[in-house]
């Protein structure tokens, strides 16, 4: 479950946040759209606890890999990591067997790079592998910050059709994006304006 109830949030006198009211259920795919700074990142930033409401109420907050799966337009890969080490990252913090990384990869058409470093692919490879590892401990929640913004459309098309398999499989879904393509697969499109989400 993903929520925020009557969140508010202030950035250097600036109210970017006004009261800001969603919920997102198991096994739903919900997109939240809006103008650029209309305080997206910030929301999720507050959902998933890198940072905190000046009032209100967020779930899940600060989290482990497992309940809550966090793909930030920064994306945050270990450089020191391969990729396929990053992506199996959330399996061994939880104690779990490491499996399914290899096949990720190859949907997302970078099974033949997990050798490599971050540093030695491209951004685009980079965000495929982010997005890996966000689903390979199916979450309970996973919080995606424009997670198609670096991709050709073959590879939209294979981060989307995992995105929406995630969701039907039970994680609560919400992605922040400006591509019709992750729309288009929602269940619910919501709108972040003056500081409201609507829809
Ligand atoms: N840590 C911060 N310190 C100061 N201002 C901030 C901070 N985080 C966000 N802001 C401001 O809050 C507003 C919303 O920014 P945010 O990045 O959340 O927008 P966005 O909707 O995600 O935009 P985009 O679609 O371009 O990614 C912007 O005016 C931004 O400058």
């Amino acid at each position: 479950m993903i929520k925020a109830s009557g969140v508010h949030r202030t950035f250097g006198g600036v109210s970017v946040l006004k009261g800001v009211d969603l919920a997102v259920s198991a096994g739903e795919l919900v997109t939240l759209s809006g103008p650029s700074g209309s305080g997206k990142t910030a929301l999720l930033s507050l959902l998933c606890g890198f940072d905190f409401p000046d009032s209100g109420s967020v779930l899940p907050g600060p989290a482990s890999w497992s309940a809550c799966a966090v793909l930030p337009q920064s994306l945050g890969l270990a450089s020191e990591l391969t990729l396929e080490e990053n992506v199996a990252l959330p399996l061994r913090l939880a104690g779990r067997e490491v499996t399914g990384v290899s096949e990720l990869l190859a949907e997302l058409g970078i099974g033949s790079l997990g050798a490599r470093y971050p540093a030695q692919v491209s951004f685009g490879q980079q965000q495929r592998a982010a997005l890996a590892r966000a689903v390979v401990a199916k979450p309970a929640a996973l919080l995606a910050d424009e997670p198609t913004a670096h991709l050709d459309a073959a590879s939209a098309v294979a981060a989307v059709r995992l995105l929406r398999r995630v969701a039907d499989d039970g994680t609560a879904v919400l992605i922040a994006t400006h591509h019709d393509a992750v729309h288009e697969v929602a269940d619910r499109v919501l709108l972040l304006a003056d500081g409201k989400v609507r829809g």
